[in-house]
């Protein structure tokens, strides 16, 4: 099969720059390419390029599409080089809701950056915090220098009989390498300099530096016609791992930001940590996630797994409980404290853990939520103990960037749900109050 790389492009003197650096590299591949059998493969056919113009439709479907986003919105907070799988990708990101728009901000724009990247000690540079951050303060947002699918289509390549399958990932590595180069050459050059600067741990495995620092430093951001796409970041990709984070991470489409803020109060020095793989997975599936990124993790759940596995078992056990919170609400012979303590001690042990920015905790506080409504009706709590859980909750919803409408909705079905159940038990225990019973 024939490999295509289409560019689109506003600007005409860049595109024609373009062209002219892609021609050259295009040879440099060629002379590559002869090397391909020899590799344990042969190419399908040389690179074919196609330069579309603006405007107009791509004309082959299924082609590599090389773009660079967002046009005409805030260039100075960056351009994104994104190496799509087709033409159809390129139309769902640019047909998002509400895209292009500038990049969200923290409130303050007069508060000094939150954060600083410095050394750390056994683990290269990292991100520390540059004073005291507040739960749900917002640490950085950035665009990515680029954007690549995370896993690299490379189904021009013909294997031949003999090929093994370490010669097979050589050679993903190699075509991969070349995509790459494409997508790199289109960037400024400071984009340029700050992308060969950021670390590499993938260099004794076959691939290529810019595979590499790919591979090194991208974060899930989004999935385009069902196929993930990961982004590069300037300071987002110096934050090293933990497997009790304090950030939560969020991709906003529209400006094509990442957003990071911080999951806990975080103390000025303190270190700013990400998750590069599921905190809630075993000891020994995190230290295999975190093999490739060459981590040895040393965090206090990674030094006492069994300690530590055990509560992040129970913890990844958590499911939705409303139905049980509506049944126990409308039974008045189920003590007030059979869902509340449970849920108490869960959350407790989610803050002693770390683990404020999974799911599972977000889960945990709605439920607290709608069982201290029931309880105020039943008369054994305040409102005010309903608003410390709601209130929460709430401010996770918006770090999480979920809509305003959707968030209001779920609250309020879900509250009328427990208010009715809770209403009906309040009405048997006053009928039992004028009819005692007999028996
Ligand atoms: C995305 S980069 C993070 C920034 C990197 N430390 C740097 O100097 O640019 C990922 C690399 O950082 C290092 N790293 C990240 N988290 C770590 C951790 N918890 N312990 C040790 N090294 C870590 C590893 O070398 C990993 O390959």
């Amino acid at each position: 099969m024939a490999t295509k790389v289409k560019v689109q492009e506003t600007n005409e003197e860049l595109f024609r720059q373009m062209e002219e650096k892609s021609l050259k590299l295009m040879e440099e591949f060629k002379i590559q390419d002869s090397t391909s059998e020899s590799r344990g493969y042969i190419r399908g056919a040389a690179f074919k390029y196609q330069v579309v113009p603006v405007g107009q439709p791509t004309p082959d479907e299924g082609a590599l599409v090389y773009t660079t986003q967002p046009q005409g919105c805030e260039p100075e907070a960056g351009m994104v080089e994104c190496i799509l799988h087709s033409s159809a990708a390129k139309k769902e990101l640019v047909d998002y809701p509400g895209y292009p728009t500038p990049i969200p901000r923290a409130a303050d724009l007069t508060a000094p950056c939150p954060y600083r990247i410095v050394e750390i000690p056994s683990k290269g540079l990292g991100m520390v915090a540059a004073r005291d951050l507040r739960f749900g303060e917002l640490i950085i947002s950035e665009r990515p220098l680029l954007i690549s699918p995370q896993i690299s289509k490379i189904d021009f390549i013909k294997w031949t009989n003999t090929t093994t399958p370490r010669q097979k990932q050589e050679a993903a590595c190699f075509e991969s390498e070349k995509i790459y180069k494409v997508a790199f050459e289109r960037m400024d050059p400071e984009a340029k300099e700050t992308y060969m600067k950021l670390h590499n741990s993938h260099k004794h495995d076959g691939s290529g530096p810019l595979l590499g620092v790919s591979r090194t430093n991208s974060y899930g951001v989004f999935a385009l016609q069902g196929d993930e796409y990961g982004g590069v970041f300037k300071d987002a990709s110096r934050i090293n791992h933990s497997c009790s984070p304090n950030t939560i991470r969020h991709f906003d489409r529209p400006s094509l930001a990442m957003l990071m803020v911080a999951a806990r109060p975080i103390k000025e020095g303190e270190e700013i940590t990400a998750h590069y793989c599921d905190p809630l997975a075993p000891y020994a599936a995190r230290r295999k996630s975190l093999k490739p990124y060459g981590i040895r993790c040393d965090c206090p759940a990674c030094l006492d797994p069994v300690k530590s596995d055990k509560i992040r078992y129970r913890i990844s056990c958590v499911k939705d409980a409303i139905p049980a919170i509506i049944k126990w609400a409308g039974n008045p012979k189920l003590p007030d404290h059979l869902l509340l303590g449970p849920s108490l001690e869960l959350l407790e042990l989610m803050e002693a853990e770390g683990l404020e920015a999974s799911k599972a905790y977000e889960q945990v506080l709605y439920h607290l939520f709608l069982i201290y409504s029931a309880l105020v009706i039943r008369g054994k709590s305040e409102p005010s103990e309903v608003r410390i859980y709601q209130e929460k909750w709430i401010q996770l919803q918006t770090m999480r960037r979920r809509d305003r409408e959707d968030v209001c909705a779920q609250l309020m079905e879900d509250t009328i749900r427990v208010a009715f159940a809770a209403q009906q038990h309040l009405g048997e225990m006053k009928m039992e109050e004028v009819e005692p019973r007999r028996d």
